[in-house]
């Protein structure tokens, strides 16, 4: 078995708990709350510029043209690509994207994943500590995008594009990631392993309360 089969096998329970929380429970009956949506929307559309901007920054640790290649598509991804998924929520509010987007913050959960990912980044020479922190973005939501369509005919859903969007794009992307992180694991210290485990686990963790936060609308309070 893989190193990162291991990894998502372990990560399955977190995955299955965000499947079953209630913003996803809401996409699937299509009628979670506006006001979480917009949530959302205000948070990750920071969340993805700032993803955006790690991925530069672990371009600076490589030598690999391929793996540079990748992080440039990676980056155009985030920054060009995956505004579609937004526009179908926006749509499902009845407002501008801009106008939602607009005084959207780092909201407390957000905030505590975007540092996780830029503390890998910062702390480790080697990307593959942050590339395990990254991962369960595009993986959790793959997975989730999986379970939602194998379980639902989302057949006249206002969100049925958005489940769509994560349910048909992440394969190559996995693919590239999963390669990068076992070609290091294969030669690494059980040491730097459990790290890379760790910052995967906490990742599914995180991308579990930010869920959580956008459907309370959780901000600072101060
Ligand atoms: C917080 C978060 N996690 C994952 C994804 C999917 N790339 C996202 N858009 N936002």
């Amino acid at each position: 078995m893989m190193f990162t089969d291991e990894l998502q096998r372990e990560a399955e329970p977190i995955i299955n708990a965000i499947y079953h929380d209630a913003f996803i429970q809401g996409i699937i009956k299509g009628d979670i709350s506006k006001d979480a949506i917009r949530h959302y929307l205000k948070a990750d559309h920071l969340y993805l510029n700032e993803f955006a901007k790690i991925y530069s920054l672990l371009i600076a640790k490589l030598d690999d043209q391929a793996d540079i290649r990748f992080l440039l598509e990676q980056i155009d991804f985030v920054v060009n690509g995956e505004v579609t998924a937004h526009y179908t929520m926006a749509d499902y509010v009845g407002e501008d994207y801009t106008s939602i987007i607009a005084g959207g913050e780092w909201y407390p959960a957000s905030d505590h994943y975007i540092k996780h990912i830029y503390y890998n980044a910062f702390k480790y020479d080697d990307a593959s500590f942050t590339i395990c922190a990254m991962a369960p973005c595009p993986y959790v939501y793959q997975q989730l995008a999986l379970k939602i369509k194998e379980n639902h005919d989302l057949t006249g859903n206002p969100l049925k594009d958005w489940v769509d969007f994560y349910a048909v794009n992440m394969d190559e992307l996995m693919g590239h990631l999963n390669r990068w992180v076992n070609r290091f694991a294969e030669t690494t210290t059980e040491q730097n392993k459990a790290i890379l485990r760790r910052n995967f686990l906490e990742s599914c963790v995180h991308e579990r309360r930010f869920f959580a936060m956008s459907y309370h609308q959780e901000t600072w309070d101060v």
